[in-house]
Order: structure tokens, then sequence, then C-alpha cells
């Protein structure tokens, strides 16, 4: 097996336009893994698509070099895209015919058995809407179709280009789980998204870009980083503040949430909550040095960045605040 279901070396991708020279994909290396979900991260107009399109032959790369399932591409696509499965953009489906008999025509024009069409809606969870028109279908469900009829070909990798843009929540909701389930069924997942909070449930591996460019990439966990902050709530916490301080720690106020009024919910008032890094020490280190003192803590979070606080803080890093252009 490889072990990257895609690579790529230097691709960059610019575009002639009325205003001069665009460039849309600037010395990109990616790095997908041969298993699991990896996210393809950045903000509206940082070249996801278009590096998808370069990826699938539907348009010409400027520079670099190109793997898809360890095969060198555009040269080899015809090789391999029979084991790709694509959504890049709507798949012309026709409104009158069932969900089934639209993977029935499709199925029968690629050759393939019609057991796959079976397998293919019970994967997306769609079996039993199956014989619906599509027109009668939510947007969820029609995007469930669309990935359905990618899984026809029984695809080592699947390509779905922000597959949440215009979902409401529930169907978000049905489109991420999917994409966990299909990454645990051994299918390589690369799913491209502008909301990175939202990928960040399924991914193991992600890489984000910001105007063209990787700024970072690799596992999750480890784009993360390892969490030594926590947030600390307290009765009283200036008195707090000053023996945390004591004990050598780093201690601020957390900041409001933007737009909150000072409630988060299920946790209640975050008004007078701390944040405290305590280095190498472990949380309980926290709650005894505060227990000791008499300020036992009603709340003790290790806080963990999100992946959109990451890409801020990358963006920021390399000048491209704002993110897209
Ligand atoms: N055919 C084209 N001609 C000119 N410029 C283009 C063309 N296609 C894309 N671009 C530009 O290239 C840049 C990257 O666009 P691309 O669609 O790849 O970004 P994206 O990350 O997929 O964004 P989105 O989430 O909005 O789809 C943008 O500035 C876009 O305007």
């Amino acid at each position: 097996m490889v072990e990257h279901a895609v690579e790529t070396r230097g691709l960059s991708k610019t575009f002639r336009t009325r205003h001069g020279v665009r460039t849309a994909v600037d010395g990109l290396d990616l790095l997908v893994p041969a298993t699991g979900v990896h996210g393809f991260l950045g903000p509206n107009g940082s070249g996801k698509t278009t590096t998808i399109r370069l990826l699938l032959g539907l348009a010409r790369a400027s520079a670099g070099e190109m793997r898809v399932l360890g095969r060198p591409v555009p040269q080899e696509l015809p090789d391999v895209i029979g084991r790709v499965g694509a959504v890049v953009e709507s798949p012309k489906f026709s409104p009158t015919f069932t969900g089934r008999q639209n993977l029935d025509l499709l199925a029968r024009a690629g050759g393939l058995p019609r057991t796959r069409v079976d397998r293919a809606l019970e994967q997306v969870g769609m079996s039993e809407r199956a014989g619906d028109r599509y027109q009668a279908y939510s947007l969820g469900m029609k995007q469930r179709l669309a990935i359905a009829a990618t899984l026809l070909k029984d695809p080592a990798l699947l390509v779905l280009d922000e597959p949440t843009n215009g979902l409401d929540p529930a169907g978000i909701r049905e489109i991420r789980e999917l994409v966990r389930s299909l990454g645990e069924g051994g299918v390589a997942v690369l799913v491209s998204s502008h909301i990175l909070a939202e990928v960040q449930q399924v991914c193991t591996s992600a890489s984000i870009v910001g105007r063209g460019r990787l700024l970072a990439q690799g596992p999750v966990e480890s784009l993360l980083g390892a969490s030594t902050t926590y947030r600390v709530r307290v009765a009283d916490p200036a008195a707090a503040r000053a023996v945390l301080e004591r004990a050598g720690w780093t201690v601020r106020p957390e900041p409001a949430a933007p737009g909150s009024t000072g409630s988060t919910g299920s946790t209640g008032s975050t008004a007078g909550a701390l944040v405290v890094d305590p280095g190498p020490e472990p949380a309980h280190r926290v709650a005894q040095v505060l227990g000791e003192a008499g300020l036992w803590p009603d709340e003790l979070t290790p806080l963990r960045p999100d992946l959109e606080s990451v890409f801020l803080d990358l963006t920021a890093e390399h000048g491209l605040a704002g993110g897209a252009r």
C-alpha cells in the first residue's frame, strides 16, 4: 500500500486575469495519508478547489509535481481515476428519477454490478429513501447521494470539496458522521473546508493553507499542540490569582468570548474565570494549591486550542491576516 494517497511538491497554479496574474496555488507540498480523514483547510479563496481540480486533471498546473495513489498525475491519471471518487461540483442527477434509479444509471454506464448500488446506498444511510424522487430530497440527502455515486466504484481515495456548503446544521451533522464512518472504513478521505472547527471533529490529519501556501500539516493532535493551560473558576478570582502567581505560574483573566454576555450555557458564568499555565505541572497541582489556600475551584478545565485559533495564529505569523484575498 502507498504511504500517501496524495502527494504534491511545489505545486503552483497561476491564472491570467484582466487585473494581471493571480496565484491561486503557490508552491504547495501536500501530503495526504493513505488512511483516515484528511482536512484540507483554509479560508475562501485560499486555493483548495484549484488544488483539487489540478489533482483530478480538471485544470493544468503551472509548476510542480503531483502523485495520486502513488502514481504521477496527470500523466498516469487514466490508470488511477477508477479508484478515486470525487464530489467537486454538484453532480447531474435526474430530478424525476429516484435516488436508486439515478445510481443504477451510473452503475450501468460505468459497467459496475448493481449490487454496488445497494452497498453505496447503505454506506450513506439512504437505503430507506432510495425509492423517493431525487427532487424530493433535502440538500443533505442530495449530497449523500452524490457521495454514494462516488462510492459505486469502491474508491481508495475520496475527494470532497466543501461537502457541507449550504447545508443546515442537521445536514452538516449527517455529512460529518458519514465522512467519519467512511474514514473508519478504510477509504482515504480528502475533505476541504473553510469551517475549521467543524472539520476538526472528523479529521485525523490536516493541511492548513492560506493564499495558496501551506501553513501547517500533520496529525490533528500535533497541529493542536499539547495543552498546558487551564480555565479555573473560583468564588474569589483575585485571591486565587495571587495564590497561583505565588506558586510561580502565569495567570490571566479569561477574555470574554466575542458576543458573549458572560455566560457559557452549560458551564454557567465565566465572569471571573482565570486562565492558568502551570507549565509541566499536572491539573491536580493547581487544585491542590488552591485548596490549600481554602479556594476550592468550581471548575478546572484544560483549554485546547481548536484548528480555528491555530489557523488565526498561523495567518498572523505569516503576515496573511484576513485569510482570503
Ligand atoms: N478560473 C480562474 N480564473 C481566475 N482566478 C481564479 C480561477 N479559479 C480560481 N481563481 C482564484 O484563485 C484563488 C483560489 O481560488 P479557489 O477557488 O481555489 O479557493 P478555495 O480555497 O477553494 O476557495 P472557496 O472555498 O471559496 O472555494 C481565488 O483568488 C480565486 O479567485
